[in-house]
């Protein structure tokens, strides 16, 4: 290993597309970042250009290679993390996008996805995939694209589009269409992909009426994904990681054991727990999902979703101008001792785990005369704490034992007030580590494992260095005060209609 090299980690998120130069000891080099918008076209529906999502990672990606570069760096493979479940089509033949990304936070499908569960088939799916019938996964988005796209049911019949998650769309561009793959992490999210047989499901390609030729080729997390063409970064590299984002979390948390607990608080919040090689059923409402695969083994999870969380502050400053940057909402939450009975529900695109409601919308509960910035900073902030407890509730009984720590990272943790708020209501110490960028940092570890970077998974767990610890703290009646004023508050909102 020569210590010159570097890894470059492509991290396509939500708001976002990053790219982070890692050295071989797992430290920054650094770090290219752009926003970009978020397209609303109808109540409930949520899109993203594709186009975007690949002009964003080129930027970035060869701004941070050259600015390695510039330091005395030699650029030597690539891993890639994504949002999950978000869909793409494109026409295999242009390489062009038919559609707009339709985006995991998109409820289009919402009354087929009822329809479906009226129907009986939600064991079947469950059974299989793992997962629970709701919009939130790639499969009915997919058939909405086949069905409402002129041509496109045609086109797809004829073999002449492929479908992806982001991680597939971006490596059929970094390969100039050579390659069309993606790793067992991003297909367990698709509700076509059967994660005990690790192969796409032949009766739930047919209950959706998708060709398989549509779909792309499932390796390992770690894995040979081709070649990048020579203009992209100057010269060929090689992809040798693709994982989901939060999946690649567990891995940069270095989660390795069974047991093992980590979430990540971006534009929502995603809590997974490792459950080694065992599939574990929930009782509760979360999901069974792959926490990894490695060698053609898979590691599994239990996974809670939680579609809103640091979206909710994105709203706090951009839906109602209370606040300029996100990090005001720290301040203002500081400023009152106790919530004065404001509870936030930020079910705006439905509610997720454990109540999977894709109807439900937010609301603001206890509002008086008195109410004011503060407390909606406050209820926004809190209500990342309360969801992570229903979560954390779920797991922890699903798993017959309590969680014992929980290790926390993504955009929304650098917020200090919101991190010893979550330790204070789901009663369980809570770690934040040195390094914050654990989706970046874990698609790099995979990549650096295929590349020989590091021996083995194991071998990484050294790596893990905490930064902060934040114990429990608040007195045992107030918690249980506060948790009775958010569960009074969801039953209200569950059942609604929009549509
Ligand atoms: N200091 C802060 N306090 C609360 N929320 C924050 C803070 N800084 C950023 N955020 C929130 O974190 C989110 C961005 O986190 P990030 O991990 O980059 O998201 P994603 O990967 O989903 O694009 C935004 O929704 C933003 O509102
Ligand atoms: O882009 P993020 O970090 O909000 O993650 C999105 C999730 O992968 C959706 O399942």
């Amino acid at each position: 290993m020569n210590t010159r090299d570097c890894i470059l980690a492509i991290d396509q998120g939500t708001t976002s597309s990053r790219a982070i130069a890692f050295d071989t000891q797992g430290g920054v080099i650094t770090v290219a970042q752009r926003e970009f918008n978020q397209i609303y076209p109808h109540n409930g529906w949520v899109e993203h250009d594709a186009e975007t999502l690949w002009t964003t990672t080129r930027a970035t990606s060869r701004e941070a290679v050259d600015c390695a570069r510039r330091r005395g760096y030699r650029p030597v493979s690539v891993g890639i993390t994504n949002q999950r479940e978000t869909t793409v089509v494109w026409d295999r033949r242009t390489g062009e996008p038919i559609y707009n990304a339709i985006v995991w936070q998109d409820r289009r499908t919402a009354r087929w996805c009822s329809e479906l569960k009226q129907a009986g088939h939600e064991a079947a799916i469950a059974a299989r995939t793992g997962l629970l019938l709701d919009p939130y996964f790639s499969a009915t988005e997919l058939a909405w694209v086949l069905e409402n796209v002129s041509g496109a049911r045609r086109k797809a019949r004829a073999g002449e589009l492929a479908f992806g998650t982001v991680d597939t769309w971006l490596l059929w561009r970094l390969t100039g269409g050579r390659v069309h793959a993606t790793d067992a992490t991003n297909a367990c999210r698709t509700m076509l992909f059967n994660i005990h047989d690790q192969c796409w499901d032949d009766d739930l390609l047919a209950l959706f009426d998708i060709p398989e030729s549509l779909l792309p080729h499932v390796r390992d997390s770690a894995d040979d994904f081709g070649w990048s063409t020579p203009d992209i970064f100057g010269e060929p590299l090689p992809i040798e990681s693709m994982i989901g984002d939060q999946h690649a979390a567990i891995v940069g948390q270095t989660c390795f054991a069974p047991g093992m607990v980590k979430s990540t608080y971006g534009t929502g919040c995603f809590a997974l727990m490792n459950t080694g090689d065992t599939a574990v059923r929930s009782d509760n409402r979360l999901i069974t999902t792959l926490a990894y695969r490695i060698d053609g083994k898979p590691t599994y999870a239990l996974e809670g979703s939680i579609f809103v969380a640091g979206a909710a502050i994105q709203w706090l400053r951009d839906g109602l101008g209370l606040i300029e940057h996100a990090a005001e909402s720290e301040g203002l939450a500081r400023k009152l001792s106790s919530n004065e009975g404001v509870y936030l529900i930020p079910a705006f695109t439905g509610l997720g785990a454990p109540y999977w409601d894709p109807n439900a919308r937010g609301a603001l509960f206890g509002l008086t005369r008195d109410t004011n910035a503060g407390h909606l900073a406050r209820a926004a902030l809190e209500s990342v704490a309360y969801q992570t407890h229903d979560l954390i509730s779920a797991m922890s009984a699903d798993a017959g034992q309590p969680v014992e720590s929980l290790r926390v990272d993504g955009g929304m943790v650098i917020n200090d007030w919101l991190v010893q708020i979550l330790a204070d209501i789901i009663s369980t110490p809570v770690e934040r580590p040195a390094i914050t960028e654990t989706t970046a940092i874990g698609a790099a570890y995979l990549a650096g494992l295929q590349h020989g970077i590091w021996p083995s998974l194991e071998s990484l767990t050294e790596q893990w260095q905490l930064e902060r610890r934040f114990e429990p703290a608040m007195p045992e009646a107030q918690r249980e005060t506060a948790i009775a004023g958010w569960r009074d508050a969801v039953p209200r909102l569950l059942g609604s209609h929009c549509e």
